[in-house]
């Protein structure tokens, strides 16, 4: 009796996973993603160099608190007038007017001291593009179901999910301002909230799943700290700072 329970139970789960709705009682079925599918959808339908496999519990309850949280996703969604605001947040941490302002500094800097931190500044967000793109491109995690793909200057692999870009840049950039800029306490604090808004908009907008995000900060942390390590200064690259003397 108990083993035919649990093998029909096993089946009914099964079949919600193939068809990538959840069974009651549990939050979300899938066991994996495929870049190429939509999240939720059976593994066993995928090719095998496509799959992550990862704990079923913690994808189920990424993808609901993700689904929750996603309450400005679009025109219908609960929070949907607070959408154009998260539009401009998200337009303050896109990698565009970063790399443009970024250049746009440099290229007017008076002080050999303000062009190292702006040249560092520059080689850390196209290092954090690259490494966004290569991850994203590993990964292939499907954006949220409920995500509505209207980003403006986008590239390929920013049809999938995993990290946040965003939020890479926004940790990588918080840690960077927070340690070459001397800035007033509020202004620090500003500097540590715009992240943490950055973040969090891209999951109320259905961008990204809460661990795209949670990733992104960890790896934009975990970046910092490398350009911080490989510092380019006129001494360790001279025939970059050399342009400048020309
Ligand atoms: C075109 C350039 C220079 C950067 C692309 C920036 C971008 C669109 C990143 C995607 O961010 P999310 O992964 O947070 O959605």
């Amino acid at each position: 009796g108990g083993g035919r329970w649990r093998r029909s139970r096993r089946r009914r789960r099964e079949a919600a996973a193939r068809e990538g709705h959840a069974l009651p009682g549990h939050a979300s079925p899938p066991p994996c993603w495929d870049g190429d599918r939509e999240e939720g959808k059976s593994c066993s339908q995928g090719r095998a160099s496509r799959r992550v496999r990862i704990p079923t519990a913690l994808l189920a309850a990424d993808l609901w608190a993700s689904r929750r949280l996603g309450v400005c996703a679009a025109e219908g969604s609960p929070c949907a007038a607070a959408r154009p605001l998260l539009r401009l947040v998200e337009v303050s941490g896109h990698g565009l007017p970063w790399l443009l302002g970024t250049a746009y500094g440099l290229w007017r800097s008076g002080s050999a001291a303000a062009r190292e931190v702006l040249l560092n500044l520059l080689f850390a967000l196209l290092l954090d593009l690259v490494l966004v793109a290569v991850v994203k491109g590993l990964v292939r995690r499907p954006r949220p179901a409920h995500n509505k793909m209207d980003m403006f200057a986008t590239i390929s692999v920013d049809k999938y999910s995993f990290p946040s870009g965003h939020a890479t840049r926004a940790a990588l950039v918080c840690r960077f301002v927070l340690h070459h800029l001397v800035l007033a306490a509020p202004l620090r604090v500003l500097v540590v909230l715009w992240a943490l808004v950055v973040s969090l908009s891209r999951v109320m907008l259905g961008r990204h799943n809460v661990t795209d995000v949670l990733f992104g900060l960890l790896l934009g942390y975990a970046l910092y700290s490398v350009v911080q390590y490989c510092w380019l200064s006129p001494l360790s690259a001279p025939a970059l700072f050399a342009l400048w003397s020309h």
